[in-house]
């Protein structure tokens, strides 16, 4: 799906999230679905109908006519033949065609309510959200995405992948098979009442026993299977991508045999769940071709009295048996059809569940402190945090106040849009979990550089999300320009702050399309530009490919100093002002972090930089070094 369409599906929604029009009112599809089932019933019409003729054929035949007198039902019965024919192969062209369509449009849309609308920015996924294994494509990368710390990242791919591509099934597999058999049994039925009303009687009453009994069985019996699988299918998908991811560990320490006795044991659980639901569904088949049989007798009971007594011209008799036959072909789509439909809607709630707030303090609003529409001064990066530049007082959200945000549309951000934390408090482990933030303030203005140290497990990545936007502070307010940050649409935030995680992904592609991912318009000058700017050129000029050498997977060819340099030339690529890194030094020896840090310094030029480190090396040339400690920010001795 290009740009364009994947724009196309889009739409805000009111808690400002990406959406799109329901399955079903989306105007571009209607005439589509039209088609396929307009293309099936014809088909399905033709099969009966065609049924029905060859039966007054053959049997009008047994009498031995003349044959101009068979001439027009074998002319009917070629017709309906290729009517049949071509009306299955346009129905599943058109259907085909219908579901990749939706496939796309559904990937695209599931994918933005996942990552919130995020576009294909370089902006670093919160942890929670990193869970997701690197097959799944990119990191999901907002605040939406937090939500989903609660899923396991094999959860979440099967939710993304293979839920996804179920939801595809809801037209082709369920809407459609029903629409078309309502069709068909009305055709089937009125022509046997057409032929003898009594017999068209009792053929209605076995259609609509055949489409309401069968399917009510198979629904049952699916929604069944789905409870009883369900478990075990997650069990066995977390098993082997756990086995897979940590393959290499496991058999280094001796773990292999057991792994693999684990996976053959959940894979075993799953088959014998599935082969007992396979026979239940099985059952309701047979019990539908048990009631066609049933309903064919019943008819054929009713008319050989008409046809004995001359009510009913013997030759009808063939053709109503046939009819009656052929009228349940459409109905006999509907078991699978009520199976599906458990499964979609399965698939549907699964993906609701990924997507939707989780817990409540990442969903309920943070108290909002009104837009400062003038910020209160920068506080001085020397004065401790204990002593803040007093904050604006926190004000209740207007009890008008919708709780999805409406997002304020400012004029651009100001290039010089400085970026405030006032009395932040998080406790990202939720009510109850330790407050990891416990009332920070911070400023980060362009051309300031700030170092943000602390022990591990201090919060410095806390931090840094709720500074990017990616995750609502429980309480406090940070904000951009002026403006609350929660008030600003995350395309602005992006555009002005720019957050580089703790394990920059790289995509396997070259160095450059994971530069371009920062700024996807940038052109070949301005990525060269941006990786020499990082202490790169050396490296790239000794590669014979230069920046179109490929990475590898996961960028498995090139070092972590080099890594992080193309991360840092991905951010410095963007037009934010304001550049969040976290541990770009982590992998580096003391000598090369210092060099990647004064590399940095000239690179980031009047740009504003926080820099989340462990070491305290190469931070000379920074404005100030705050130590994070206690949830609390105190400014450290460089
Ligand atoms: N989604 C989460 N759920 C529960 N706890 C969390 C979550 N995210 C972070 N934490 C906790 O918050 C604390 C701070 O984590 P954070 O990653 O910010 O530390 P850090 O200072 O960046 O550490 P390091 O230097 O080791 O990367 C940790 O105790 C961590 O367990």
């Amino acid at each position: 799906m290009s740009a364009i369409d994947a724009r196309a599906v889009r739409t805000r929604d009111g808690a400002g999230r990406d959406s799109a029009p329901p399955l079903g009112s989306a105007g571009s599809g209607a005439r589509q679905r039209l088609r396929v089932i307009a293309l099936g019933a014809a088909a399905a019409i033709a099969g009966t109908v065609l049924l029905a003729a060859s039966g007054w054929l053959v049997t009008r035949a047994a009498e031995r006519p003349p044959v101009l007198a068979l001439l027009a039902a074998i002319v009917v019965v070629r017709a309906l033949g290729l009517v049949r024919a071509f009306g299955r192969y346009g129905e599943r062209l058109a259907a085909h065609d219908l579901a990749f369509r939706q496939l796309a449009e559904l990937r695209v849309r599931w994918y933005r309510r996942l990552v919130g609308g995020a576009p294909e920015s370089a902006q670093a996924a919160p942890r929670s959200a990193r869970a997701a294994p690197r097959s799944a494509g990119a990191a999901p990368q907002s605040a939406q995405a937090a939500r989903t710390g609660t899923l396991s990242a094999a959860d979440l791919l099967s939710r993304f992948v293979v839920d996804v591509d179920e939801l595809q099934h809801r037209d082709v597999r369920v809407r459609g098979p029903v629409l078309v058999a309502v069709v068909a049994s009305v055709a089937a039925v009125a022509l046997a009442v057409a032929i003898l009303p009594v017999a068209g009687l009792v053929l209605g009453g076995g259609l609509f026993v055949a489409a309401t009994l069968v399917p009510a069985v198979a629904f049952a019996a699916a929604r069944g299977a789905l409870r009883r699988q369900g478990a075990a299918r997650a069990a066995l998908v977390d098993e082997l991508v756990e086995a897979m991811e940590a393959a290499p560990q496991l058999a280094l320490a001796g773990h292999g045999p057991e792994r693999v006795a684990r996976l053959d044991d959940a894979s075993a659980a799953l088959g014998q769940i599935g082969r007992r639901d396979a026979a239940t569904a099985a059952l309701a088949q047979g019990l539908g071709t048990l009631i066609a049989g049933a309903t064919l007798v019943a008819v054929l009971a009713v008319a050989v009295g008409p046809a004995s007594d001359g009510g009913l011209a013997p030759v009808w008799l063939g053709a109503l048996a046939l009819l009656a036959l052929g009228a349940f072909e459409a109905v006999a789509a509907l078991p699978e059809a009520a199976t599906r439909a458990v499964s979609v809607a399965a698939a549907e709630r699964r993906l609701e569940e990924a997507v939707a707030p989780a817990s409540p303090t990442q969903s309920a609003p943070a108290p909002q402190s009104a837009p400062a529409s003038a910020p209160s001064a920068p506080a001085p990066q020397s004065a401790p945090a204990s002593a803040p530049s007093a904050p604006a007082p926190p004000q209740p959200a207007p009890a008008s106040a919708p709780s999805a945000p409406a997002f304020a549309q400012p004029a651009p951000l100001s290039p010089d849009a400085v970026l405030t934390a006032r009395s932040l408090r998080h406790r990202p482990g939720g009510a109850g979990a330790p407050a990891v933030l416990d009332g920070v303030d911070l400023e980060l203005a362009p051309g300031r550089r700030i170092a943000l140290v602390g022990a591990s497990g201090a919060g410095k990545t806390v931090l840094a999300e709720l500074l990017a936007g990616l995750v609502r502070a429980d309480e406090g307010e940070i904000g951009l320009g002026g403006h609350a940050i929660d008030t600003l649409d995350p395309a602005v935030v992006r555009a002005q702050v720019r957050l580089a995680g703790q394990d920059a992904h790289l995509f396997a592609t070259s160095i450059a399309n994971n530069v371009r991912i920062g700024a996807p318009q940038a052109t070949g000058a301005e990525i060269d530009a941006a990786l020499r700017s990082t202490g790169l050129g050396g490296w790239l000029d000794a590669l014979p490919d230069g920046a179109a050498t490929l990475v590898g997977e996961e960028g498995s060819a090139v070092s972590g100093g080099q890594r992080q340099r193309i991360a840092l030339a991905r951010c410095l690529v963007s037009p934010a002002r304001l550049l969040l890194l976290d541990e770009p030094t982590a992998m580096l020896d003391p000598p090369a972090a210092r060099a990647f840090l004064a590399d940095l310094d000239a690179a980031v030029a009047d740009r504003g930089v926080l820099v989340i480190t462990h070491e305290r090396v190469g931070l000379d040339a920074f404005d100030a070094i705050w130590e994070l400690r206690d949830g609390r920010l105190q400014l450290a001795d460089g």
